[in-house]
């Protein structure tokens, strides 16, 4: 089957729509921060940086180079040696540290629940202890279970009957509790697998294009945060900072070859991710919908191919000369005589890359085109993108 490339990632990063009347709740500010730990290791040098309120802003960078020492000096798990941490304009040593983090959620690696209590306790800790009370705390977390997409019948389980990836959706249900305008993420998705964590990723991104949290989000994956990042620091080892930026423009422009070799060698390849195909124009394609004959799909046939679409205009797979010529005239298309082949480009959210990608995947080298409702709209080809890279780099999106 032709595979809808997810909402996120496949085709192309992109972003959640965020509302209107974001909040402007949130403002991180490290000013020339510095952390020296007993032992004299500099984890973290004379960081100046500011968060953006209701985005995602992902710390990256190789194993100990200060990250979640960044991170924790926001909510005081470590005090900062010298320099200052303003969260909305006050410096966090002027703050309570336990009254301070009720309004900065904190999610870690393997979601670190209470193993003793049910997903609904866990979720319903932190508003218990702001004082809401038994029921209120107990709505509330059946609320949030639906908001991270579990069933209420889990609410009664104990995190060691879930799996990876719902236990990390309980840590986030958790760090969400008492709706806090900042939510520190620590590596929260590398525990589980790869398809998991992708799905976890995409989460994440739906749920603040609804809820627009300020989030600071730590990997040592330059995917990871290239995909949720609004805005990417990049860490270099001593807890220095080497760029900060988006990821277009990380991809686009590193600033020296440590950030070039950090973001990757393909990176040219994943900046298309980030262009717009606006400008792309989508070819014709010879279709036919399943129930349609055999007969049909041969006079159909174009360069050897034929695309098949559901009743809904979905497309569904090819049809090649090749397996239609011992087919006969009169028997009727269907799922089993179909090829599958290749990710399909959205012509109204889709990138250069996902564009590219369609072309490439197809085993007709025609990319499938559709519009938002998955419909068919026609075909790309790998030249056409190219000719269409070449118009952006001359309109100056893309540096020479
Ligand atoms: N309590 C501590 N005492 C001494 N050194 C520490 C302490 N905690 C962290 N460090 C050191 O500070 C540096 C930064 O550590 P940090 O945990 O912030 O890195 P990181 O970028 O998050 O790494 P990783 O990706 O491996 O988690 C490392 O060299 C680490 O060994």
């Amino acid at each position: 089957m032709l595979e809808r490339s997810a909402v996120v990632g496949g085709c192309g990063y992109c972003r959640p729509h965020y509302r209107d009347d974001r909040r402007d709740l949130g403002v991180i500010e490290f000013q020339a921060v510095t952390k020296r730990f007993d032992d004299g290791t500099v984890a973290v040098d004379e960081l100046d940086l500011t968060v953006d309120p209701g985005r995602i802003t992902v710390f990256v960078g190789p194993s100990g180079c200060g990250k979640t020492t960044s991170l924790r000096m926001i909510n005081r798990m470590i005090d900062a040696t010298s320099g200052a941490i303003l969260v909305d304009g006050k410096d966090v040593r002027q703050s309570d540290p336990p009254l301070l983090r009720r309004g900065i959620g904190y999610v870690i690696q393997q979601a670190g629940l209470f193993p003793h209590r049910t997903v609904l306790d866990n979720i319903a800790t932190v508003p218990l202890l702001a004082g809401w009370g038994r029921a209120k705390s107990r709505k509330r977390a059946e609320e949030l279970l639906e908001t991270v997409g579990l069933p209420a019948s889990m609410g009664s389980r104990y995190p060691a009957q879930l799996s990876g990836g719902q236990q990390q959706r309980v840590g986030v249900a958790r760090a969400l509790a008492v709706d806090p305008p900042v939510l520190l993420m620590d590596e929260p998705f590398s525990a589980v697998d790869p398809v998991v964590r992708e799905g976890l990723q995409d989460e994440l991104l739906r749920l603040q294009g609804e809820l627009d949290k300020t989030i600071v989000f730590v990997t040592h994956d330059i995917d990871e945060a290239i995909k949720l990042g609004d805005k990417v620091a990049v860490f270099r080892t001593g807890g220095i900072l080497a760029q900060y930026d988006t990821p277009a423009e990380l991809l686009a422009r590193p600033a020296d070859d440590f950030v070039s070799n950090f973001v990757g060698r393909d990176r040219g390849y994943r900046a298309l991710g980030f262009l717009a195909a606006s400008g792309l124009t989508v070819g014709e394609l010879a279709s036919v919908q399943l129930g349609d004959t055999a007969g049909e799909a041969r006079r159909k046939l174009s360069d050897g191919w034929v695309v098949v679409v559901d009743e809904r205009k979905h497309p569904c797979g090819w049809l090649s000369a090749d397996r239609l010529s011992d087919v006969d005239e009169a028997a009727t298309v269907d799922t089993d005589l179909v090829q599958s082949g290749g990710s399909l480009y959205d012509t109204e959210h889709g990138s250069l890359r996902s564009a590219l990608d369609a072309a490439l995947s197809s085993p007709s080298a025609l990319g499938v085109a559709v519009n938002g409702s998955g419909e068919l709209v026609g075909s790309v080809t790998a030249d056409e993108v190219l000719r269409a890279l070449a118009a952006a780099r001359t309109a100056g999106e893309v540096p020479r």
